[in-house]
Parts: C-alpha cells; structure tokens; sequence
C-alpha cells in the first residue's frame, strides 16, 4: 500500500480519506513521530496520544481561517506534520528548524505561539471576541490538556467565557497526566466523569433507569422531575463545566477518529462555549511510551527497538545534586519542606518526595500559588523550598514579591534551568530571573559556580533569615568533587580564584569555569587576569569587587543572562555609585533578543558567552589601552581580535 502521510501537503489533503485512509495515515504519523523524535529528542508520548484527535480536528475545522491554539504546545508535532510542514519534520528542534512549540512565525497555521501552560482559553476567547467585533464567522478551538487544566489561568478564562458566552471551543484532552501522574481535585473530578455511572450518563439514560425500577422508579422520576434543578446535581455529566456556562460533550474515546469528528462537528454547530472531553492514553501506540509516559513526555535520543533512551556517560546534573542534598539536608532538619509546580522530577524533587512524602507538595502548574503556598509555611515558621524553572517562575513574580520579599519571609527559591536551555528555545530559557529579582528588596540571589558549591549555597539560603534564591543551569554538573557536609557560606562575599593585575574577570553560576579558562589563555599571551566568582549575584561583594576593579582597571562581567538589568548591569552601578566610572567595564551577556532552539553550547557560542570571546574581549580592551597610552599589561599580542562580547 503506497504511503500517505507524504501526500499530505495541508490539512485539505485530509478531506478525501476514508475511515481506513486516516487510520492508515495515524498509523504513519506514529511511525514519523517515533522515529524523528528518536533521533532528535523531544516530547514523544504527549504527540503519540494525540494523532486521532489532531487528524479529526483538521478533518473538521479548517486552519488557518479556523483557530485551533495549542495549550503548552507541546503537542503540536501531529499538527505540523498536517499543515505542510512534513518535509521538515527531520529538523524539529534543531538549531535552525522546525521548533518543537506552535510558532506564528512559523506557519499561518499557528495561531497562537506557546510553551507555557494554561494560555490556550484565554487566548482562544481573545481571538473568539476579535473575530466577533470583526464580523467573522470562524471557529476557535483550544486544546488543553488535563494538566494544563490545573493552572489559574486556564480557570480565570473559563470563567469569564462561560460568562461572555461567545461560540468558543475547548478540546479538554485527559490522559490522567501531567508529566508526572496529574494531581487535586480537578484531576479526581475528571476521573469520576471518566468512571463513575452516575457522572457519566446523560440525564435521559439516568432517568430510563430509575423507570425501570420497578414500583419506586416511576414514582422517583417524577419526583426528579420536581426537584429539576436538584437532578442537575445529581447526573448532569460534566456538571462544573456546565455551571461555568459551558455545554459538555463527552466523555469521548480520543483514539476513535470517527467518534471525534462526530463530536467535533456538533460542537461546531453549537452556539456558545462547548468543552469537549475526550480521554486519551499518553504514549498510545508505542509500547515504552505507553509504560513510562514520564520519561517520554520529554525524551532524548532513544533506541526505538528497545525504547531505551541513549545516554551519555557524565557527571550528575546540577538537579540531581540538588535533590539529593536536600534530602540530605532533609534528614536532620524536620522544618524543611519541598514545594513543585507540577515537575517533582524535572526540578530532581522526586528524591524528596520519595523520602518525606508528608513534606513535599506538587501543587499542580500553578506556579503562583507553589509561591504563596511556601510564603504560608514559612509564616508559620517551616523551612519551604520552592524548586521551579526559571521561565515558570516568570508566572510567580507578584508572589515572590509581595508575598514573600515584602514580608521577609525565609524562603528558597531553587531556581532551575536557569539560563540557556537548549532545545526547548526561546519559551524555555531562563535568562531574566536575575534582573526581575534583584529588583526586589530583602531578595538574595546566589549562583554556584559547580554543583558542589550549589550543595553549599542551599546550606546556605536554608540559614539565611529572608527570601533567598540560587540559580543553576540545566544539565550536567561539572564533575567536581562533593565535599564536606554542606555549610554556610560567608554571606555576600565573592571568592577569588585566581590573582592578577592586568585585568578582572568577574562571573556569575555557569560562566566562572569560562571565566578560569579564558584567564589560563590570557597567562600564555603574558596577560595577567584575576578571576572572581561572584558567589552572590544579591547583595555584590562590594568590597572585592571595588578593590579589583581599581587594581586592574579594567572589568570583564560574564554572565549567561540577558546583558539588561543583569549581574554586569549590577556591577555597573555599583562602580557608578563608589564613583568608579572611570573603570572599562565590558559586560558579556545575551544580546536583548529572544534566542531560538538549538544546543546549549552552540548557544552559548552564538551569544559570545565562551572562554574565547572573553579572551578576546580582554585582548580588544588591553589593546585599546595600550593604543589610547594608557597602562596595559606587558608583552600583549599587536593587533585585537574581534569579540562577540557586548559593551
Ligand atoms: C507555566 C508552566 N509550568 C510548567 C510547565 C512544564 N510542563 C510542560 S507540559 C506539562 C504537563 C502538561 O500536562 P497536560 O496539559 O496534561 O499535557 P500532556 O502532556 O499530558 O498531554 C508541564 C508541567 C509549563 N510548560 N508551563
Ligand atoms: C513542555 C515543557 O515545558 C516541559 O516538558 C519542558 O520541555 C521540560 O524541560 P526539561 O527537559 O528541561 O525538563
Ligand atoms: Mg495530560
């Protein structure tokens, strides 16, 4: 039988298959799936759980003049094999390729860019309003899943679309998991709609069977009848949607394409909003992703034969050592208490929760709430560790600061992937979190230089009496030693790594082993630089810095971070505010753009932030010196080399 999927140029070419064509083409589409994310990494059983519900959705709504937005986005591989974009599946996720969320940039079929949670109604209702007042006619359908189900924002739109009551579609896709099994009260609701007779049935079913019971039935019936609004409560299924303002379809098999598209076509026709339940098994058709839909809701290259996932021998993560040390820590001290917003293993809190489950709360994707939840624990004396991705933490900002730093409540943030993430692109990077905390009395921001001095900087904001934040990269540590148990740190003091006197190379977290090794180069040309590691990034280390600063006169900040209210911008003002300004300072960040997917390190190359370009930038700057009469250090190189540092 000749294949199909390469036949698919956009959604149209959907239109002709028949019943056993589109199984055909799910079918195919699964084999794509496995294989390229197999090859590339990526989000593998969230796309193989929904291939029945994308086909039906294109097969019923016509993109791009129809809306369907992705919630996350996560899910949206089915959806770009569909809408033209096939022969450029093989480059999904890679540096200059396909990007593994919805993009507007990327297709008139996207309506709508995402990658955090919980965005898809309210989004959805804005476009659903716009095309009201515009006059249109389309549909708008969001697609969300149970997870993304949890998160404030998707209950603040549904409230307020069930109240504007504009045609509005949501696809609830309940696969019963977040990345790790879905959690509260929602989640246990969906279950009961899912299982439960009397949630399930429709009233009329549930009023044939009282009818059929016999003498008391009939008698029954009639007295439901009376109490109308009382049977509401009793067997209207979907009831919380329906009180909201929504109609409820559903429960619909998400695997059975006919059952969707007929579902689909009478939400269409219906006036008002309509959520549609359908239930889907994340994983579905591919056996490893079906048994451990955890470990492949985002995946690395995997043997697709055995479904073992390839990994590189290396040093544990900088997530790793950080579950594990508060464990530790754990141990001895009974106040300390973990906080997840829906990624016990993602932020390495899965240790915790193994070893005190009555200690550890995954409050589902709501960041801000994970925030206030810690801020009420510490008011009452607890220890809480907040452990969140950088990006995600952007949603808690108002927490962190009213809630927490306004109080001074003794609070830490375990601030995760912080910096570049790699392939998960611009959604995902965590290159804001110093300049929007440090904005904020009481914060304290610490970034270790490898993941041993993490072990010491979580001892450390553990102690400290206020809110206090450590952030560290994604991936592998640097192989250093653990040593000792983990201490205090001397609080707001930099530690020098290496003495020099022609020029300082000052970095925060991920940046100091560059900053070590563009020193080592700098010896060689005869140039003497002195390395700082920063420790704290809130509050500076005044008096090293300052000191350094007048011996070398001259300042290199590295940070992986935006170049915008940074630790380089920190440092900056602090030279301004000691009436340094006569100090050359160039500060090597990430330029004020948004940087795409793509490997860390070539990210890192892209965005100057390498050994290299700081060797450069103190050769451009020594040279400069040297050109303008003023004192540089002996025997450098003639010429300068052009450097990828920001001034
Ligand atoms: C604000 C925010 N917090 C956390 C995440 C990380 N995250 C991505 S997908 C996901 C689970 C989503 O579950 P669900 O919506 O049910 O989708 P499924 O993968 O089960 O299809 C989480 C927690 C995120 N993308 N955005
Ligand atoms: C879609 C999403 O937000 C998460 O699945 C994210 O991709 C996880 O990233 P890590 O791989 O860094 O845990
Ligand atoms: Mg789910």
């Amino acid at each position: 039988m000749s294949r199909l999927l390469p036949e698919i140029n956009g959604p149209a070419d959907l239109k002709d298959l028949d019943a056993a064509g589109l199984q055909q083409l799910a079918r195919e589409i699964r084999e794509e799936l496995i294989n390229t994310v197999a090859a590339n990494g990526g989000h593998l059983a969230p796309n193989l759980g929904v291939v029945e519900l994308t086909l039906a959705l294109h097969r019923v709504f016509q993109t791009p003049r129809d809306k369907i937005i992705w919630d996350v986005g996560h899910q949206c591989y089915v959806h770009k094999l569909l809408t033209g974009r096939r022969p450029l599946f093989h480059t999904l996720r890679q540096s200059g390729g396909l990007s593994g969320f919805p993009r507007r940039q990327e297709s008139a079929h996207d309506a709508f860019g995402t990658g955090h949670s919980s965005t898809s109604i309210s989004a959805a209702l804005g476009m659903a309003l716009a095309r009201d007042l515009k006059g249109g006619d389309h549909a708008v359908v969001a697609v969300i899943g149970d997870g993304a189900m949890t998160g404030g924002m998707a209950f603040e739109a549904m409230n307020h679309a069930g109240h504007l009551q504009k045609n509005l579609i949501v696809v609830l896709n309940d696969n019963e998991m977040s990345i790790a099994p879905n959690v509260g009260g929602l989640a246990e609701y969906l279950g009961r709609l899912r299982t439960d007779p009397m949630y399930s049935r429709g009233k009329e079913e549930i009023e044939q069977l009282l009818r059929r019971i016999p003498a008391i039935g009939p008698r029954v019936v009639k007295v439901v009848e009376r109490l109308k609004d009382s049977l509401k409560y009793l067997v209207v299924p979907g009831m919380f949607f329906e009180e909201l303002g929504f109609i409820y379809l559903g429960p619909i098999d998400g695997h059975n394409i006919q059952a969707l598209i007929n579902v689909f076509q009478q939400a269409a026709a219906t006036r008002g909003p309509v959520l549609v339940h359908v239930r889907t098994r994340k994983g579905y058709g591919y056996a490893p992703a079906e048994a451990n839909s955890g470990v492949f809701h985002g995946v690395g290259p995997f043997d697709v034969q055995t479904g073992r996932v390839i990994k590189k021998d290396g040093p544990p993560s900088y997530t790793e050592v950080f579950g594990r040390t508060l464990v530790e820590l754990g141990q001895s001290e009974p106040e300390i208490v973990a906080i997840t917003a829906a990624m016990p293993a993602g932020t390495g809190l899965d240790h915790f929760a193994r070893a005190f489950p009555e200690r550890f709360f995954d409050t589902g994707i709501a960041e801000q709430h994970a925030v206030t939840l810690g801020a009420g624990l510490a008011a009452e004396g607890l220890k809480p560790v907040v452990a969140v991705y950088s990006t995600f933490l952007q949603r808690a900002y108002d927490q962190v600061l009213h809630d927490v730093c306004l109080q001074q409540l003794p609070l830490t943030l375990a601030v995760d992937r912080g910096g570049l993430v790699g392939d998960d692109g611009a959604t995902h990077h965590g290159v804001f979190d110093f300049a929007f905390l440090r904005s904020i009395p009481h914060m304290v921001i610490m970034a270790p230089k490898d993941e041993n001095e993490l072990r010491h900087m979580l001892k450390t904001a553990l102690e400290y009496p206020g809110p206090a934040a450590l952030r560290y990269p994604r991936g592998a540590g640097t192989g250093c030693p653990l040593t000792g148990k983990p201490a205090v740190l001397p609080f707001g003091r930099a530690e020098v790594l290496r003495e020099g006197n022609d020029i300082t190379l000052l970095a925060a977290g991920s940046m100091v082993s560059a900053a070590v090794k563009a020193a080592a180069v700098l010896e060689g040309l005869g140039i003497s630089a002195a390395v700082i590691n920063a420790r704290f990034v809130k509050p500076l280390d005044d008096e090293t810095i300052t000191r350094y600063a007048m011996r070398t006169r001259r300042l290199v900040t590295m940070e992986e971070h935006v170049l915008a209210g940074g630790f380089g911008s920190a440092v900056l003002e602090l030279l301004g505010d000691r009436g340094l300004r006569n100090i050359r300072v160039v500060r090597m960040g990430i330029p004020d753009e948004f940087i795409e997917h793509g490997t860390r390190d070539r990210l890192l190359a892209r965005c100057g932030l390498t050994a290299d370009a700081a060797v450069q930038n103190a050769l451009l700057m020594l040279n400069a010196a040297r050109r303008t009469g003023k004192k540089a250090g002996a025997g450098l190189p003639a010429g300068g080399v052009a450097g990828d540092g920001r001034r």
